[in-house]
């Protein structure tokens, strides 16, 4: 794995951000980058601030202090409306629970995402239909995920999150759910999806098996970053958007 960010300019960029559940910090100055077509592990133990974290890069939670960056634009500072755009558009995010609708079937899951932004159901289906196949889950488009295994229904979640094909896909915890053996293939697929793709990931995991389909590893502790790539070394903290 590399230990420092792409020169290139990152696609994502995070300064200083400070968050707080009420009097209960969760981030407490983190500055990150990430580059174009890479995929960044988030590590680090229960309660560090991985997800809070990552639901601030993604325009979910406003952070109390500090800024995000995406392409030119700091969404830390956009309305809700603004940021939500985004996140329809931009950005797919991926849980540990898939998050299926039950009622619907796996191709109406996955043509989810392009019928809420507008687009005509035939072209929607059609799309669903290409994403199942990329996930090698094509065969169970009219099955509902009370009636897939886990791994099946997380590849159907995974090809929900890309079927908009988003700059950057936020996944948290994305095996949490599955044992070894699914979530490594869930793992090797969406890996190679993405990088077919050239979608930049953030990928949210304690599992060191799992970070290390990561390009870079960055740790955090206590609402701080820690370390890089299994090295505690503060020298490669990203301050401002320069090396310190
Ligand atoms: N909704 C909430 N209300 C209050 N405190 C919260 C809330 N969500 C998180 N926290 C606190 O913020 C801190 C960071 O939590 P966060 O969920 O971001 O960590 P995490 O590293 O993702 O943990 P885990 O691996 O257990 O999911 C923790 O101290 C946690 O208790």
């Amino acid at each position: 794995m590399r230990s420092e960010p792409s020169s290139q300019a990152p696609v994502l960029s995070a300064r200083s951000l400070v968050a707080s559940y009420g009097r209960n910090p969760a981030l407490k100055g983190v500055s990150l980058q990430l580059g174009r077509g890479e995929i960044l592990a988030v590590t680090g133990p229960s309660g560090s601030g991985k997800s809070t974290l990552l639901m601030c890069l993604a325009g979910v939670v406003r952070p109390d202090a500090g800024e995000v960056f995406y392409e030119e634009r700091r969404i830390s500072m956009e309305s809700e409306a603004e940021r939500s755009r985004l996140r329809r558009r931009d950005f797919g995010v991926l849980f540990q629970f898939g998050q299926l609708v039950p009622e619907l079937t796996a191709i109406e899951n996955v043509a989810l995402p392009l019928l809420l932004d507008g687009s005509r159901r035939g072209a929607a289906m059609a799309a669903a239909t290409t994403w199942l196949e990329r996930f090698e889950v094509v065969g169970l488009a009219r099955t509902r995920p009370t009636e897939m295994s886990g791994g099946q229904a997380q590849r159907v979640a995974v090809a929900r999150a890309m079927v908009t094909e988003p700059q950057v896909l936020f996944a948290d915890e994305p095996t949490g759910a599955l044992d070894s053996l699914n979530g490594e293939q869930v793992m090797t697929q969406m890996s190679r999806v993405v990088r077919e793709a050239g979608t930049s990931v953030v990928l949210v995991t304690h599992d060191a098996r799992v970070a290390a389909y990561g390009d870079r590893e960055i740790q955090l502790r206590d609402g701080q970053i820690d370390g890089y790539d299994g090295a505690v070394d503060a020298a490669h903290v990203v301050i401002g958007g320069e090396a310190s």
